[in-house]
């Protein structure tokens, strides 16, 4: 059978709290992958990522909630499938291929009820999937980290399983060799058309991989969306303070679409519920603001990055406010020179005070 016809399911977790004792670590935590759709778990160190994977994979009880894989309930209070029933392949961060097994005989490892053909024809396929055709007989030791993480990624795809969980899969691995192989994931993953939840604590990560990312923040998802929204539509101040690089200057609403700043007026381009004369606060993210010789808003440069295509340029307003501005690598300003400065907004993001 090829390995297109590989099995996708939904995930869907319904309301799921998790405790360690009294210490409840995940809390009513509620969240949905179409099948065919790859989702990431993002969040700061403890938020409970881990446990909710494990929760999934079958190594961790609910104590409320349930867990579905397609129409099959694979956890709800009082019980739990065992992890070898649930059909959810696991690839860690410590990849762990069996050292004396040959490529193939890990590949084959969890494929070992089919006829000895098949088996071949399964590990030549994902071999020829994860692009190392012709490793066969080479052995784990003789193999690179990104060599071996495909390795590692072929074993758990070879049994066809509904669902593919991966805790901080690339954490290990230096990271020139993680961004290319991050990219050749997803496709591996989109060609398979398998549904597939990451790990991680890395935003560049979650965002090359994901098509859904979900924040995680005390044992609840503070926000699920694509990496772009995600980034430019962040719902609540800690999404913003998380995701990128980004800080906040004051705005008072002048009217229902318009808000006044220390750099000007703006038109928001949606109706604010605040009255006029409300204090907000207004997200800008360094590529908001942008050099303009012609503007009236005039701020001193106080450090500089060279970037290649362009500059980033530390700036100070006049009333002592340090902003990040970026500039084309034409306009190389020397440190201590005022220059011109403009907002250039693509989303407007307020929070109130
Ligand atoms: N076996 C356990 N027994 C008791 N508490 C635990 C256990 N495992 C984790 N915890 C606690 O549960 C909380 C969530 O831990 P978890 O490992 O899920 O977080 P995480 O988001 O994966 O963190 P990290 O990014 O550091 O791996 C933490 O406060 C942790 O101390």
């Amino acid at each position: 059978m090829p390995i297109k016809e590989l099995n996708n399911k939904s995930l869907t977790i319904n309301d799921v709290s998790i405790r360690y004792g009294d210490n409840e670590v995940v809390t009513r935590l509620n969240m949905q992958l179409k099948a065919g759709e790859i989702g990431c778990l993002l969040g700061a160190s403890g938020c409970g990522k881990s446990t909710l994977l494990r929760a999934i994979s079958g190594f961790g009880d609910l104590a409320e909630g349930r867990i579905l894989l397609g129409e099959r309930l694979l956890s709800e209070r009082g019980y739990t499938m065992p992890a070898e029933q649930r059909k959810v392949g696991l690839v860690f961060q410590d990849v762990a291929l069996f050292p004396h097994l040959s490529v193939e005989q890990n590949i084959a490892f969890g494929i070992g009820a089919l006829r000895r053909a098949e088996q071949q024809s399964r590990v030549a396929e994902l071999l020829a999937a994860v692009g190392l055709s012709g490793y066969e007989k080479r052995y784990p030791n003789s193999l690179s980290g990104g060599q071996q993480q495909r390795i590692a990624l072929a074993r758990a795809l070879a049994p066809r399983p509904d669902l593919l969980l991966l805790d901080e899969p690339f954490s290990g691995l230096d990271t020139m060799l993680r961004d290319s192989l991050l990219t050749e994931v997803r496709n591996i993953l989109l060609e398979q058309q398998i549904t597939a939840l990451f790990v991680t604590h890395d935003q560049m990560e979650a965002f090359t991989l994901a098509d859904k990312v979900a924040l995680m923040h005390n044992g609840a998802i503070e926000q699920l969306a694509t990496p772009y929204d995600m980034y430019h539509k962040p719902k609540t101040r800690y999404v913003a303070d998380f995701i990128g690089k980004g800080y906040f200057i004051p705005a008072e609403v002048l009217a229902s679409h318009q808000i006044n700043t220390e750099l000007g007026v703006l038109n928001t381009g949606f109706t604010l519920s605040q009255p006029e004369g409300a204090s907000m606060s207004l997200l800008l993210r360094p590529d908001d603001i942008v050099h303009d010789d012609q503007s009236n808003y005039q701020a001193v440069i106080t450090g500089k990055q060279f970037r290649g295509s362009y500059f980033q340029y530390d700036v100070e307003l006049s009333n002592g406010r340090s902003l990040v501005c970026l500039a084309s690598s034409h306009h190389n300003h020397a440190i201590g020179q005022r220059i011109g400065i403009k907002m250039e907004l693509e989303h407007i993001v307020l929070f109130e005070n």
